[in-house]
């Protein structure tokens, strides 16, 4: 029988369901996004205003500059009217001319008269700048915090768009483009209707025309529904509002419910032309979406994000600078996880693709780097993001053969022989069976050579010389250790293995040769080469490796490790 689920003693029925969209022509579920929406960064305001310790001035400067380097067009920096320290820090910007011309800063106000001013008067001298306002309209907000009806609820923002304008006007003369944005916060919660009324009637004020965008922005202030939801009140707010092509219709989505990515990927399929967010998701509560994952969502679909993401570490340790909050490690595409795999059937299939990956470049005459990226398990190159690849594949309890070899391959340009991989990823597993944790590259290198490199068996070549007769036998003379004593060897064979074997029967070492493979560790013609022999002997099946500059004397090293680990 199938097990069945039991009554949680969870308070469930004190929450309600949230209503859906009644929009059966919906568009959006068949739209795909080919092109990156515009972005904001309110990274120094909703991010600033959630952390622990707000950012001090020399923090929001590194973040504002490195929201520029990454090219960042728009850029919410403060709310001017909460502090002498906001206030400052965007005097700052505009005094010391940190601001480049293509770049427009945005300052964030609630609709009350003084603020407003104050707002206005922090960006005087500034020559691109928008005020952004906002009031609630939500009915709880209407009921609980302003005591308003839908009409009072209305004119605050009405008479907030009044005053922005007339500031404007009297402190903002020699501003070359003044722009202007519009929040009905929780506009998740807000009737669809009343949300409309109140942005037209704030359209009435602005009168957005040709040269003249507002920015309308409709915010999941508490992220409390599936995406779907947020996509069908934004397409309803895209088709149903006046003056569209002069509305700039913008997103801001929250991620309490953890679905802040995929709320904005469909608010965007809906109609947004626009989305507001913070590096690696800060913001108050579960943080604003993520601008990292939203822009490397499109790259990773062959869209350009027009952000540069190539140098994600510096980002995230910029960003853990000036937040003093950890990036968790499995962030997408920033954390320090994200790139790595530990299980066996993961390393194997990446460590496939490589090799695949490598081999159809090179048949198509193309750079790898110039390549279309298929490698299992890796939805981008790390590469791309300047990572390189040595955290790929990391060892511990949980991987298998492909993850050790590959990381010999990696590290030490040994390619080794699939049976030995087998064999040596069991000797790698015994010693985490005692050992524990994960096994560092160093430490999977000092096994191998102590298993296979170190000369601790019965027999070692001192020295050798070597002859080929006309019929093509291969005459070996070995200056030998055997078991502690010199002793000078010689044997017949078809090649330096066959002839090393033969000699060792003079001092009773029987070898049955099963396979040998030899390859050179590297390009130019200095490199040393590896050679790997697997034998019989004494009955017990075994691989040994050697390495030398000289391809004999490696295969002769490889015979004695083979003889050492039997
Ligand atoms: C969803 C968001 O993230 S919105 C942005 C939130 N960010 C911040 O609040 C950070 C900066 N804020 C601040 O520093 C302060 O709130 C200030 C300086 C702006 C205002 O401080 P105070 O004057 O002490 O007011 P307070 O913060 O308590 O705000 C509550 C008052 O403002 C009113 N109010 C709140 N939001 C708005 C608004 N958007 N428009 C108009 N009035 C508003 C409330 O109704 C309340 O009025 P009441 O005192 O008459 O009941
Ligand atoms: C001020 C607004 C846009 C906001 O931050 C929100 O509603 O979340
Ligand atoms: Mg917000």
């Amino acid at each position: 029988m199938v097990p069945q689920q039991k009554t949680s003693p969870m308070p469930f029925h004190r929450y309600e369901p949230f209503a859906p969209v009644d929009l059966p022509d919906r568009t959006w579920p068949s739209k795909s996004i080919t092109e990156a929406p515009r972005w904001l960064s309110t990274d120094l305001r909703d991010g600033n205003q959630a952390l622990i310790e707000p950012m001090d001035s020399a923090r929001k400067h590194e973040i504002f500059q490195l929201l520029v380097r990454m090219g960042y067009k728009e850029i919410e920096v403060g709310f001017p009217s909460a502090s002498q320290t906001d206030f400052d820090f965007v005097r700052s910007l505009i005094e010391d001319d940190l601001i480049p011309d293509d770049v427009q800063i945005s300052v964030l106000t609630q609709a009350r008269e003084d603020l407003i001013e104050r707002t206005v008067q922090s960006l005087v001298g500034a020559r691109r700048a928008t005020v952004h306002l906002y009031n609630a309209t939500a009915p709880t907000f209407r009921r609980v915090v302003f005591r308003v009806d839908r009409e009072a609820c209305k004119n605050i923002a009405v008479e907030g768009t009044r005053h922005v304008m007339r500031f404007a006007e009297q402190y903002l003369g020699e501003t070359e483009y003044f722009g202007y944005e519009y929040s009905p916060e929780i506009f998740v919660d807000t009737e669809l209707d009343f949300a409309l009324q109140v942005c037209e009637a704030v359209m009435d004020v602005w009168q957005p025309g040709p040269g003249r965008e507002i920015i309308l922005n409709l915010p999941a202030t508490v992220e409390r529904a599936t995406p779907n939801v947020y996509a069908d009140q934004i397409e309803w707010m895209s088709r149903n509002l006046t003056r569209r092509e002069h509305v700039v219709l913008s997103v801001h989505p929250h991620n309490d419910r953890g679905t802040g990515v995929a709320s904005a990927e469909l608010a965007v399929m809906a109609g947004a032309d626009r989305v507001e967010g913070c590096l690696f998701g800060h913001g108050e509560r579960t943080g604003n979406v993520c601008l990292v994952t939203l822009g490397m969502n499109l790259f990773s679909q062959g869209v350009d994000p027009e952000i540069d993401f190539s140098d994600i570490d510096e980002i995230r340790r910029t960003v853990e600078h000036c937040t003093q909050l950890p990036v968790a490690p499995r962030h997408p595409y920033g954390g320090d996880l994200v790139y790595t795999a530990f299980s066996g059937s993961h390393q194997d299939a990446i460590k496939k693709g490589f090799t695949d990956l490598d081999a159809r470049a090179a048949e198509a005459g193309k750079q790898v780097e110039d390549y279309p990226w298929d490698v299992p398990y890796l939805p981008i190159d790390p590469k791309d993001v300047g990572r390189n690849y040595e955290a790929v594949i990391r060892v511990n309890s949980q991987s298998g053969k492909g993850g050790v070899s590959y990381v010999m391959q990696r590290d030490h340009s040994l390619d080794l022989p699939r049976r030995l991989q087998i064999e040596f990823s069991q000797v790698i597993q015994s010693f985490m069976d005692a050992e524990g944790g994960e096994f560092p590259a160093e430490r999977i290198w000092e096994i191998f050579s102590e298993t296979y490199l170190a000369e601790r068996g019965p027999v070692a070549v001192l020295a050798h010389r070597s002859s080929t007769s006309e019929d093509g036998t291969y005459t070996i003379e070995a200056d030998a250790r055997v078991n502690g004593e010199i002793r000078e060897l010689k044997g017949t064979g078809n090649g330096p293995i066959s002839a090393f074997g033969d000699a060792l029967a003079d001092v009773d070492v029987k070898v049955r040769v099963i396979d040998y493979v030899e390859h050179s560790m590297g390009e130019d013609g200095n490199a040393r080469a590896a050679a790997y022999v697997e034998a019989e002997i004494d009955g017990r099946t075994v691989w040994g490796v050697g390495i030398h500059s000289s391809i004999t004397t490696a295969s002769l090293k490889a015979v004695c490790s083979a003889i050492g680990r039997a």
